[in-house]
């Protein structure tokens, strides 16, 4: 993504894999900082605290928080406690624990200095499949949505979407926006309806990075999914998700499943985007994706910038509110029209023939 005219990532390192940096996304849209972890400990707290967020970066912040771990433990005797303390720092996205997972599988049996290299190597090289796979997903996107455009001449193609699925969700270019912003390359004109995604407003952030990079795009309340479907305002509906069972069931943010019936009754197509990181071919249907209960207090209080500026957060109901939390909710397979990866889109049926041997 080109920030200011400069191409800039969401997460890098420096001093030669000492120092991790990212993108604060908690204080997004209002100010851009980048913050740095040179701990383990602190990534995985930027995990955490959703500073850094979405299933792809996710993946790759643990990847890098591995990395750090290993190099402040160089007898190795550490290392499978943090490793497991870094894959639980949140549960739904599936792309945390298979990174985890392969970064030990790497450093199996390896020492020393050849392990912290063979750590950041890894990490490094997480972090540039996820761009690549990006890319892919879309330019399968593209084809996909050009089609539909070249359907409905004359006018934009209304593209509805959930939560934040863009660039700030992954290392770069993002998943279900990966296709808008190669759209954009591409000329065919579109408009992005941004689900503004109460309580945590990743909706602002999808709306920012549309708009820092020149496309139309107009934020929703969550609830008028509906209306604009009705009315024939949306053509289609593209969205991420944080972990897809291998029958196709997809595991997203909360709020995603409605999206996805009124898109049925509606008739408009529904796609997930979603690297094949976040495919678990372990669980058979979306009923066993472990969901993430958040605190009650994201229902509560509401983050927004005072007139000098800065952010704070503002109490919308009474602490003594009783308020419940799920922070994904799981769209059924038969909801899904295709899911868009990097090795093309694929019926939610046809996952399975992909299944890794
Ligand atoms: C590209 S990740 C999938 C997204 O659509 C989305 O659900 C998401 O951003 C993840 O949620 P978050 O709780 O913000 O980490």
């Amino acid at each position: 993504m080109l920030v200011e005219g400069k191409p800039m990532r969401t997460i890098w390192t420096e001093d030669e894999g000492d120092s991790v940096l990212y993108i604060d996304q908690t204080l997004l849209p209002y100010e851009l900082r980048i913050r740095t972890a040179r701990s383990w400990e602190r990534l995985v707290q930027a995990i955490e605290r959703m500073e850094v967020r979405g299933a792809p970066l996710i993946g790759v912040a643990g990847a890098w928080a591995a990395a750090l771990a290993v190099a402040d433990d160089p007898g190795g005797n550490e290392l499978r406690r943090r490793l497991e303390v870094i894959a639980s720092a949140r549960p739904t996205a599936v792309n945390l624990q298979w990174a985890v997972k392969r970064m030990s599988a790497r450093l199996s049996g390896l020492e020393g200095r050849e392990r912290i290299r063979c750590a950041r190597s890894e990490a490094a090289r997480m972090a540039e499949e996820d761009v690549a796979a990006n890319r892919s997903i879309g330019r399968y996107a593209a084809r996909l949505l050009r089609a539909l455009s070249e359907a409905r001449p004359g006018r934009p193609l209304q593209i509805l979407t959930h939560c934040n699925a863009g660039w700030l969700a992954t290392v770069d270019y993002g998943t279900a926006l990966s296709g808008v912003y190669q759209c954009s390359a591409d000329g065919i004109p579109v408009h992005v309806w941004a689900d503004e995604t109460r309580p945590r407003l990743q909706g602002l952030l999808t709306e920012w990075e549309l708009r820092m990079a020149g496309l139309p795009v107009t934020l929703v309340a969550d609830n008028a999914g509906g209306y604009l479907m009705q009315r024939g305002l949306v053509d289609v509906v593209i969205v991420g998700a944080d972990r897809i069972a291998a029958n196709g069931d997809a595991a997203n943010k909360i709020g995603t499943y409605l999206k996805a019936l009124a898109a049925r009754e509606s008739g408009v197509p529904f796609y997930v985007a979603a690297p094949f990181s976040t495919i678990d071919f372990s669980l058979s249907r979306g009923s066993g994706i472990p969901i993430e209960k958040r605190s009650g207090g994201e229902l509560r209080e509401i983050r927004g910038v005072r007139p000098d500026g800065s952010v704070s957060t503002l109490r919308i109901a009474p602490q003594q509110t009783d308020a419940f939390n799920p922070g994904f909710d799981v769209t059924p397979a038969e909801l899904i029209t295709g899911i868009i990866t990097e090795k093309g889109v694929l019926r939610p049926s046809e996952l399975l023939e992909w299944r890794p041997q």
